[in-house]
């Protein structure tokens, strides 16, 4: 096994690929300039012609002498006859001694030939030979990628074909026993390849060219062989996972073995067990398992041995600054790249942050943008400025409904809905009591919530207490009742039976749970006396898939979420699901766009599919 770990700060952990890569040489090649978009010129690249390349008119009008024009005035008109002058239009060649255009606009025309009424100055509307490229101008120096309109300029200037240099090549080697290809049915313990694919597409965005291996198992001699030909293939070589120290962890020895080991560990996190050396002259990178310690390995580390190798940078995100909604806490040991949510609250940009695990690929696929908490900072404070890094447009953010609060399957019926219409709606799951104090404190434009009071009614109550000023749509009404097994192989009919399974509860503050908490108060059921009323979820969806795994015998939550698990359901009661929203919400387009939205009969016929709800009256009430 690997000795494990001194980590190096990341900033050095750059210095050391940067110097190292540098040595790593393209060859140049000759490609068609109309395919060139996006590679790096490998040489300054000069014009071959003039453009334009004659003496061209930049007006639709006459070609004429200025001199024959001198006397022209406002009172005293002047016939140019014809041979005086000769009609031309935009980007003509000028007919051989003339020296000026008019524009059409300026004459008028006889059948004697053409009036005008203002002299003409020599060379005008007229477009000297390399007045946009002289021939033998630099167009683009070297190591300089090339964009859309560069290619206007090349062609322009005559110049068919570009030395650039050949794409960098980044080998990919997924390794891992339990690793499968995509389209195979994964078993208990297997997992589908999907970092691999990411990685792919990583480089492809950078302008490289991947070249994925087959998956390798957990086997010393194995990868070390696919490693030796890839590195005989590629510029940079990536060995996915097998970075830390657990059984078949090799990355390490892989790297020592076939190269230098230049260092392994980074105080980065997620993305500590990083590693790189060089070997036969090119870069290996052991990049970690968990796909989001990955992703921040590749963007962070693997990219910089990238942008190295080619000599010229690929795009850098667009940093914003936001206000952060809730206390971080982070240790000193290592930089820590935290995921956020974006929304535009009464004209600020608001940070929410979301799960921070490195298993949690989804948390950068729904994040707007990722922030750093340095390695000298103990956290962050709610209400601080942060820096942020877009992972979406900016246009993006801005049209976004911001929804923070309880969980339901029909907001992603919605934000689908938004979508279409061009606006976006970001829901973040923080149950009902998290919602309304997001609103209280600015952070969301909307909260749906579904808390029960001590009176068995819905939300009011709540919303009187905790924001005196509100306004709330009466949207849905859903049913709530338990997820069982297929079958219901242990017969739940009630809270009763709950203090003889396995329950799975949700999060505190939840509406969820309070519904819980209402019916065992009724019946007088001492909470202790329930097995896994402490164990928490955040989702109807996370609970479900408790009760699927086999983990937990029951748990309380919405019939789509059962349905979607293949579970049983037993209703308990239907309780009113509404969205709380900030006043001054109220004629914004974005939440305009949810009225419509809910109002529809898309969205009636679409939650009549899924089944278990009713639509309330969808009346505002203040
Ligand atoms: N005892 C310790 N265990 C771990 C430590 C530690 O310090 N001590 N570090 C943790 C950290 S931090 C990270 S990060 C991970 C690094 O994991 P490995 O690079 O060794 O990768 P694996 O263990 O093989 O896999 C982790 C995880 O990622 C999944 N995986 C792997 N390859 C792929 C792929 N191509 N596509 C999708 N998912 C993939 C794999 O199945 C595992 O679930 O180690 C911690 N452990
Ligand atoms: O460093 Mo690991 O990448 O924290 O999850």
């Amino acid at each position: 096994m690997a000795l494990f770990l001194k980590n190096i700060d990341l900033s050095e952990a750059r210095e050391i690929i940067k110097k190292e890569c540098s040595n790593i040489e393209l060859k140049i090649e000759y490609i068609d300039t109309r395919e060139s978009l996006g590679r790096v010129t490998a040489e300054p690249i000069f014009s071959k012609i003039s453009s334009p390349h004659f003496i061209a008119s930049a007006m639709d009008g006459i070609a004429t002498k200025f001199i024959y024009t001198l006397d022209a005035d406002i009172n005293r008109p002047i016939l140019l006859k014809h041979g005086q002058y000769e009609v031309v239009d935009t980007g003509d060649a000028i007919p051989e001694g003339f020296d000026c255009v008019i524009m059409v606009e300026d004459i008028q025309t006889t059948d004697e030939g053409v009036i005008i009424r203002k002299p003409a100055h020599p060379y005008q509307n007229i477009r000297p030979v390399g007045e946009d490229i002289p021939m033998g101008a630099m167009i683009l120096p070297s190591n300089h990628k090339i964009r859309a309109i560069d290619i206007a300029s090349l062609l322009a200037g005559g110049v068919n074909e570009v030395p650039v240099f050949e794409k960098v090549r980044v080998g990919i080697i997924p390794t891992g026993d339990e690793l499968v290809d995509v389209g195979v049915t994964p078993k208990i313990g297997e997992l589908i390849d999907f970092n691999s694919w990411t990685f792919a597409a990583l480089v492809r965005e950078w302008g490289g060219e991947p070249i994925r291996y087959d998956i390798v198992k957990d086997d010393f001699e194995k990868i070390k062989e696919t490693t030796q030909r890839a590195l005989d293939e590629c510029h940079i070589v990536i060995v996915n996972a097998g970075s830390a120290k657990g059984r078949g962890d090799f990355a390490e020895d892989i790297l020592s073995t076939l190269g230098e080991l230049k260092f392994h560990g980074v105080s980065i996190k997620p993305g500590r067990p990083a590693s790189f050396s060089m070997a036969k002259g090119k870069a290996i990178f052991g990049v970690p398992g968990y796909p989001v310690s990955a992703y921040f390995v590749m963007e962070n580390i693997v990219r910089v041995g990238f942008d190295t190798v080619l000599k010229a940078k690929s795009e850098e995100k667009r940093e914003v600054e936001a206000i952060l909604t809730k206390k971080i806490n982070s240790s000193l040991k290592n930089d820590e790249f935290i995921r956020v949510k974006l929304g535009k609250v009464k004209d600020k940009l608001i940070a929410s942050p979301i799960g921070r695990g490195a298993g949690v690929t989804m948390s950068l696929t729904t994040a707007d943008g990722v922030l750093v908490i340095d390695k000298n900072t103990e956290g962050l404070e709610a209400g601080e400025k942060v820096s942020v890094k877009l992972l979406r447009d900016i246009k993006d953010i801005d049209s976004t409904l911001v929804c923070i609060g309880s969980h339901d399957v029909v907001l992603d019926i919605i934000s689908d809905m938004m979508n279409k219409r061009g606006f976006n709606l970001n829901s973040t799951h923080v149950g009902s009591m998290g919602g309304i104090m997001a609103l209280k404190r600015g952070e969301t434009h909307i909260a749906p919530v579904h808390l029960l009071d001590e009176k068995g009614e819905y939300n009011t109550s709540y919303l009187n207490r905790y924001l005196g000023e509100f306004a709330l749509l009466k949207f849905i009404k859903r049913v709530q009742g338990f997820m069982v097994k297929k079958g219901n192989p242990l017969n739940i009919k009630g809270f009763e039976d709950l203090s003889r399974v396995r329950f799975v509860n949700r999060q505190k503050g939840s509406g969820t749970r309070m519904l819980l908490d209402y019916h065992l108060n009724k019946l007088s059921i001492n909470p202790k006396d329930i097995n896994g009323y402490e164990r928490e979820e955040v989702t109807h969806l996370n609970v479900a898939a408790q009760v699927a795994s086999g983990s937990a015998d029951c748990g309380l939550g919405v019939l789509s979420a059962a349905q979607f698990m293949g579970l049983d359901f037993i209703p308990v009661c239907f309780e009113e699901y509404d969205i709380a929203i900030s006043r001054d919400m109220l004629n914004d387009e974005r939440f305009k766009c949810f009225l419509e939205v809910v109002k529809s009969e898309e969205f009636k016929n679409r939650l009549y599919e899924i089944g278990g709800y009713e639509i309330n009256s969808l009346d505002i009430i203040y």
